[in-house]
């Protein structure tokens, strides 16, 4: 085909960068003649996925930032956001636009697998070439599950042997961005398409009906209420700025400027160790920030692998002490592989516990209800699964450490960052995991994966769940006797409280002997401080003051009980997709179990 004829529609879904893109690299190198690079505003994610107010913004700034990098290699051009789902727009889109091929990045998170699936489909089916390059890791995560035997990789040393035997353990290389980007159709044809039939939005279930608090029109006009596929505004999507509390911008320009400060200061990544990484760190933090990117495609991984490997190198060569995977920055970067490529090989299940061969099955408070006995599978994989509340107490702690409200700083200070921000420490993300399951309040993973989903910038449904089993020790680690305390664990990273003071300004004047254990300060210091330890932080102000509420339980005592209770449930030791989970009568062999927390409860009130 003469490039006069070729028509590329470049789709950018986890890619938003010129720099290192493979898909981009190749559909330019078809030396087409008409190039539109395309984003499809999918109700998917506006309304099945939990997102909330600030990852919006990230991405409506990734996006802005995108189409001007396009806009300043060629005027003529943009990112073109099409307001409509993909599997029902691209055809339409192909025919109007005369599209000969279609590129794209690998996805291989299971929503996006299914809907490439069908979309490859339908390209075969209107005679569109689909051309698909790895780009979102640093190495392939089918690849990396055939080199492992076909088994998900659950720990560094298997994505270590894995990677070795498909490129010696080295990710490819970086490709350089485009200088030159060739012209979309006119506007008048590339608006051709207002005259398409739009397709009835499917928005229900709509999990994010709170974050949106205005009115949205978002699918009104296929091509944006201007009519110019601009990237939507918050106000479109219905979402106010001042729901907008991150200080974390978006944005390939930002991503680099990032990356570079990063190592450009060669003591810092040449010495990274993550576990002496300090999680009450802020202004600056103590790791990159660099996940919400990586998340966007912002900023490319292996650019990122690269960059610091030729640090690392640099300081071997000159004899310098230099970290070692898995605590350096590389290693953080075979953990993100490690988690996508498990999640390749287990499929939709790995976002869950029923149907999920690696996971534990513990018998949490608030489990899922499709692990009910008429339970089932979640086949959308859009986070609909809702739980039964089998102790409105449990449920009552999991409110309190959602809204930051334990009475145990720490875990306030962490949970509010977080809301505010959209990002906390890994350590941080740490305590505050193992707080709400086997350290604390033995609530289900998929409770604290759920809120996690809606509040993280950097979110990735992957490296989210698979952290969650992590900490729970359902998969990945199994070392449920080591736990995290919500108050020395703070103390020995932070003794002055200061993450407590900033997140936590109630606290702001206490005394550092009490910030981790204000309901242990005097009454009169107390009032001195300017806030009274009572209630259970419902109501933030009462008649004499600021108040911060008292601890919601005994750590010690709810510590050795989830202990206990963990122990039982590994010696029931079973897992996700074990027969017994499948049909539901799972139950029946922890009520057996007399060590057990839940099943005691159970039998008593049975009795
Ligand atoms: C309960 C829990 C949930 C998490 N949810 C997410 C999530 O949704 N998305 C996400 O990207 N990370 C998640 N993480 C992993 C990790 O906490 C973040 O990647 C990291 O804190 C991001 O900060 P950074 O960019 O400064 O990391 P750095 O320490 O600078 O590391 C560089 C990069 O390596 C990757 N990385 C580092 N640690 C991990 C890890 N443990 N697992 C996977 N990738 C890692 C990230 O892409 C990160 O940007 C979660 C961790 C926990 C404990």
């Amino acid at each position: 085909m003469s490039p006069k004829n070729i028509v590329v529609l470049y789709w950018h879904r986890t890619d938003l960068r010129l720099h290192d893109s493979p898909a981009l690299h190749a559909a330019l190198a078809l030396n087409p003649s008409i190039f539109i690079p395309v984003w499809t505003w999918d109700p998917h994610y506006v309304y099945h996925s939990r997102v909330g107010a600030n990852r919006w913004q990230f991405l409506l700034e990734c996006q802005t930032s995108l189409s001007n990098s396009y806009k300043s290699l060629n005027p003529n051009q943009q990112l073109w956001v099409v307001r409509e789902g993909p599997t029902t727009v691209l055809p339409k889109l192909w025919k109007i636009w005369g599209v000969t091929h279609l590129v794209f990045e690998t996805d291989t998170d299971s929503y996006a697998r299914s809907r490439d699936g069908e979309v490859q489909q339908l390209a075969k089916e209107a005679g569109v070439e689909v051309i698909i390059r790895m780009g979102r890791n640093l190495f392939d995560p089918d690849e990396l599950v055939r080199k492992n035997g076909g088994k998900a990789t659950m720990s560094i040393s298997q994505v270590e042997r894995a990677a070795e035997k498909i490129n010696g353990g080295e990710p490819a290389k970086p490709l350089a961005g485009p200088k030159e980007i060739p012209d979309a159709w006119g506007i008048e044809k590339m608006k051709e398409v207002e005259a398409i039939k739009t397709e009835k939005i499917d928005a229900t279930p709509d999990l994010n009906a709170e974050v949106r608090g205005g009115v949205e029109n978002q699918y009104e006009r296929i091509t944006g209420p201007k009519g110019d596929f601009g990237v939507p505004t918050l106000k479109e999507i219905g979402i106010s700025e001042s729901s907008v509390t991150t200080p974390h911008r978006g944005g390939e320009e930002v991503a680099l400027k990032i990356l570079k400060e990063c190592v450009e200061d060669e003591e810092y990544v040449g010495r990274f160790e993550k576990p002496n990484t300090s999680p009450a760190d802020f202004e600056p933090q103590s790791t990159t920030l660099l996940s919400p990117h990586l998340h966007f495609g912002s900023l490319s991984v292996r650019k990122f692998w690269w960059d610091v490997q030729h640090v690392l190198e640099k300081r071997k060569g000159a004899k310098k002490p230099t970290s070692s995977v898995p605590t350096n920055l590389p290693g953080q970067l075979l953990f993100r592989d490690m988690y996508f490529a498990a999640q390749a090989a287990v499929g939709p299940a790995f976002a869950t516990t029923r149907g999920n061969p690696v996971v534990r099955l513990i018998d949490w408070h608030l489990q899922s209800k499709n692990l009910e006995k008429d339970g089932t599978d979640d086949k959308r994989g859009d986070g609909t699964r809702e739980y039964t509340v089998d102790s409105p107490e449990a449920e009552e702690w999991f409110t309190r450490w959602k809204e930051g409200r334990t009475g145990f700083p720490w875990i306030d200070a962490l949970m509010r960052q977080l809301k505010q921000e959209g990002w906390i420490h890994h350590l941080g993300r740490h305590s505050v995991a193992c707080f709400l399951t086997r350290g604390g309040c033995y609530v289900s993973w998929e409770r604290g994966a759920e809120v996690f989903e809606e509040l993280l910038i950097d979110h990735e449904t992957a490296c989210n769940v698979g952290n969650w089993m992590w900490l729970s020790c359902t998969a990945f680690f199994a070392q449920f006797y080591r736990c995290y305390s919500p108050i020395a664990f703070g103390k020995k990273w932070d003794p002055q409280g200061d993450l407590i003071r900033k997140y936590v300004p109630e606290l702001a004047e206490f005394d550092k002997k009490y910030i981790y254990e204000p309901w242990k300060a005097p009454i009169a210091d107390q009032k001195k401080w300017g806030c009274r330890v009572t209630g259970d932080g419902s109501i933030s102000k009462s008649e004499d003051g600021q108040t911060y509420p008292k601890p919601m339980f005994d750590f010690d005592k709810r510590r050795q009980i989830c202990l206990d209770s963990m122990k039982s449930a590994y010696d029931v030791g079973l897992h996700g997709a074990d027969k017994d989970v499948m049909n539901g009568s799972w139950e029946k062999k922890f009520l057996m179990d007399e060590g057990n927390e839940k099943s005691n409860k159970r039998q008593k009130t049975e009795k």
